[in-house]
């Protein structure tokens, strides 16, 4: 979607932030005393329900129908579609705070490691898994 076509009251990353996200996600559990269900445990399996649905929205589609841009997908699949990955964001932001992950520190250091194990000059190009890329081995003085 363009900037023209954003409606003016749809919130971008700069003002939607993750924390908010996680403070909102904290406020509507301790509203309903639901951090008794809030356990990892819980907050896991529903993530993984949230994921199934979110698979769902693309069964059976085809390869077609599952390009960049969805194209063919009516405006009510694509709210839907922006629901449940709602829905998998929330319970994973839920999810590492009633673990008391840091996930903003954490996807930090995972990106350092992404960059590490596929350095750019070996992994353009190849969906290779890093483990099969022909990566140098760091020369030693033996
Ligand atoms: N115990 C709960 C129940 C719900 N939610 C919040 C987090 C999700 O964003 C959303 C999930 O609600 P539903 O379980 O009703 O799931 P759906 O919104 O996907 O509804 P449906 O299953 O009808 O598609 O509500 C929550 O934090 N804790």
């Amino acid at each position: 979607m363009d900037s023209d076509s954003t409606p003016p009251c749809a919130p971008s990353w700069g003002e939607y932030s993750l924390q908010h996200v996680r403070e909102s996600a904290e406020a509507f559990s301790a509203e309903r005393e639901w951090e008794q269900f809030h356990t990892p445990r819980n907050l896991l399996l529903a993530l993984v329900g949230e994921v199934g649905e979110l698979a769902e929205l693309f069964q059976w589609k085809g390869d077609a129908g599952c390009g960049p841009g969805l194209p063919g997908w009516s405006d009510a699949e694509r709210e839907h579609l922006g629901e449940e990955m709602s829905d998998v964001l929330i319970y994973l932001i839920r999810l590492a705070d009633r673990c008391g992950v840091s996930l903003a520190e954490a996807v930090r250091l995972k990106f350092e490691k992404n960059a590490l194990k596929y350095p750019a000059e070996h992994a353009r190009g190849s969906a290779a898994k890093y483990t099969q890329l022909a990566v140098s081995e760091p020369k030693t003085n033996s």
